[in-house]
């Protein structure tokens, strides 16, 4: 008997590992009567750093939450080939810092100790190898020396290291992070894309919405195009052609990469629009 169970065991491992890091199958989204993400299914393997693009309200931060399981959808998740709800604490998120509100008093370690929380269960407190991995997290995002700082105190760039940080506490082989390189310097920029490669490299996988149009060839292994419903999905050489930026940001668009700055042109011959200028810290000048 012990044999056969192991056998199944072992049966259900190699199974497992052959599975994608996540899939998501026939994935739509509705508020109220409102459809904002229609028939989305792709795939994403273990060490995997994917972007997700796509202009305002084309369903990026929809799609990551209903990953999560924060808002309703139909269709499948499933993480290493199992339900989402099995495999819940192997998917983190970092939220967008604009929409966290960060004014009661926390410590660094404190916050990145919430990661912990989905392992402990709300009335159990924190263990000394909890503390540990909270504290080998602030060192992954080389943010140890604020350990004992107020997180409100911190610039954007450092909290958005410590909502890594508090990700990373939480063990997850999928990280959902969503805008982690707006509202930052383009020198912490860097820093956290250098840190998803690492991340990534380490056997994780990365999926990060950006509007940094300038970072996609070199920082994405692949691109996930979004409007509405999946346009295209692949590495970035791949999909960036002019069919499918046309598709997902409703225009057609060169990328220009220049010295300072980043210059997306219509692309019709016949066209008159005028040039938008992406200064490398993501702003636009038209
Ligand atoms: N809680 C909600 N209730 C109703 N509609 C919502 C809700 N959240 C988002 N939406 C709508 O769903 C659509 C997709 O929003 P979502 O935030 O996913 O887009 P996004 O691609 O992340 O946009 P952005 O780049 O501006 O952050 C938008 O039209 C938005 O207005």
């Amino acid at each position: 008997m012990a044999a056969v169970a192991s056998q199944a065991h072992i049966r259900l491992q190699s199974a497992t590992s052959l599975a994608p890091a996540l899939e998501v199958r026939q994935l739509n989204i509705r508020y109220d009567q409102r459809t904002v993400l229609s028939d989305v299914s792709f795939q994403a393997q273990s060490s995997q750093l994917i972007g997700i693009i796509g202009p305002n309200g084309a369903g990026k931060t929809s799609l990551i939450k209903a990953i999560l399981g924060l808002i309703p959808s139909t269709g499948q998740i499933l993480v290493a080939g199992q339900a989402l709800a099995k495999r819940s604490r192997k998917v983190a998120y970092v939220p967008q810092i604009s929409a966290v509100n960060w004014r009661f008093p926390a410590s660094v370690r404190d916050v990145v100790l919430m990661g912990r929380y989905g392992q402990l269960g709300w009335l159990r407190r924190p263990k000394k190898a909890d503390y540990a991995l909270a504290d080998a997290a602030l060192e992954q995002v080389n943010m140890q020396d604020f350990a004992e700082r107020s997180i409100a105190d911190l610039s954007g760039g450092q909290q958005q290291r410590v909502f890594l940080a508090r990700a990373l506490a939480q063990e997850p082989d999928v990280l959902l992070l969503d805008e982690p390189i707006s509202g930052v310097d383009v020198p912490t920029q860097e820093v956290i894309l250098h840190l998803l490669r690492d991340l990534s490299s380490a056997g994780r996988t990365l999926l990060v919405t950006t509007h940094h149009l300038q970072h996609l060839e070199h920082h994405f292994d692949a691109l996930l195009c979004l409007n509405q419903c999946l346009i295209a999905y692949g590495p970035p050489t791949a999909v960036m052609t002019r069919e499918v930026v046309e598709a997902t940001f409703g225009r057609s668009l060169v990328l220009v990469p220049s010295a300072e700055r980043i210059i997306l042109d219509c692309n019709h011959g016949n066209c008159t629009e005028k040039q938008t200028l992406i200064n490398r810290d993501g702003s636009a000048n038209n």
